[in-house]
């Protein structure tokens, strides 16, 4: 056993010299969750035992994310399993959930296209408490982490889950379709911080040559899937409003966006043109 605040700063200096952005706050997480106790609590422990932190410590500098090492990542205030199956649930995304509640809509049937974690449609679902949803992924352990994920949330009797291609094996209408499909340019993937290039896989981020890939299949699937007074959420990469208000008002649908903290345009909202 080590005295906390030693292990703490050395953890700290490890991870900094990592690279890891915010080394104290990393390092009291992964003591805190490996000495079974909360952040809060650790300030109460007196020493710590390395064997239980040093694998994890590794992990972390190797730059592999803290959401998979812990295995948890909070979104909407709720709590979500995460895993490489699919991509951690980012803030941003919220914005997909705010847009929504802007709409003015009480959804009965809501479906998440690439639903990973299931987090977009189970935010969702937690706020219409009458509501249905579906979830597809493309990965058949995506579809089963987010089944998990409903079940713990206590929201698995208003879920379904499924593996699938976007909305092919779907039949039906929905009031309200979700996505944050995978738009970043293909080329693009390498260059990105190591903890998303090295770590989350492929299939959740590469949008193909021009990030458009899944936009496209997506919007031209929601004529069919979108009920008449339906609305489509969708979330956009940086720098995509343009292109895809384009492409969504090609097929017949008006475009607004909405912005995230940051100011940029995050969600785009898509209705029928009457
Ligand atoms: C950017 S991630 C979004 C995950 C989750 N909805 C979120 O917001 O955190 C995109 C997801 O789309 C899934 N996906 C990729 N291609 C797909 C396809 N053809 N059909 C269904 N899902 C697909 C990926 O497996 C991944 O889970």
């Amino acid at each position: 056993m080590i005295p906390t605040a030693t292990a703490l700063a050395a953890i700290a200096a490890r991870l900094a010299e990592a690279g890891i952005e915010e080394p104290r706050r990393e390092a009291r997480l992964i003591l805190a969750a490996t000495q079974g106790v909360s952040a809060a609590g650790l300030l109460l422990l007196e020493a710590v035992d390395p064997q239980r932190f040093e694998p994890l410590v590794a992990r972390r500098e190797a730059r592999e994310p803290l959401a998979y090492i812990l295995g948890r990542k909070e979104f909407w205030g709720l709590d979500f399993a995460v895993s490489p199956a699919t991509l951690i649930p980012r803030p941003d995304t919220e914005t997909l959930v705010e847009a929504v509640l802007a709409l003015g809509i009480t959804p009965a049937r809501v479906l998440d296209l690439g639903t990973g974690t299931g987090c977009l449609l189970l935010a969702v679902l937690s706020e219409f408490p009458a509501a249905f949803g579906v979830g597809v992924d493309i990965s058949p352990a995506a579809a089963a982490l987010a089944a998990g994920n409903a079940k713990t949330l206590g929201l698995a009797n208003r879920a379904a889950f499924c593996a699938g291609d976007w909305g092919a094996a779907l039949n039906g209408t929905f009031d309200l379709v979700l996505s944050n499909p995978p738009y970043i340019p293909g080329a693009d993937i390498a260059a990105l911080m190591p903890e998303v290039a090295r770590f989350e896989p492929a299939s959740a981020l590469d949008g193909g040559a021009e990030g458009l890939d899944a936009y496209r299949r997506i919007i031209a699937a929601l004529p069919r899937l979108l009920g008449a007074e339906g609305a489509a959420v969708l979330e956009l990469g940086v720098g995509q409003a343009t292109l895809v208000t384009a492409l969504a008002q090609q097929a017949g649908f008006n475009a607004t966006t909405r912005a995230d903290l940051g100011g940029v345009p995050r969600a785009i909202i898509l209705t029928r043109c009457k």
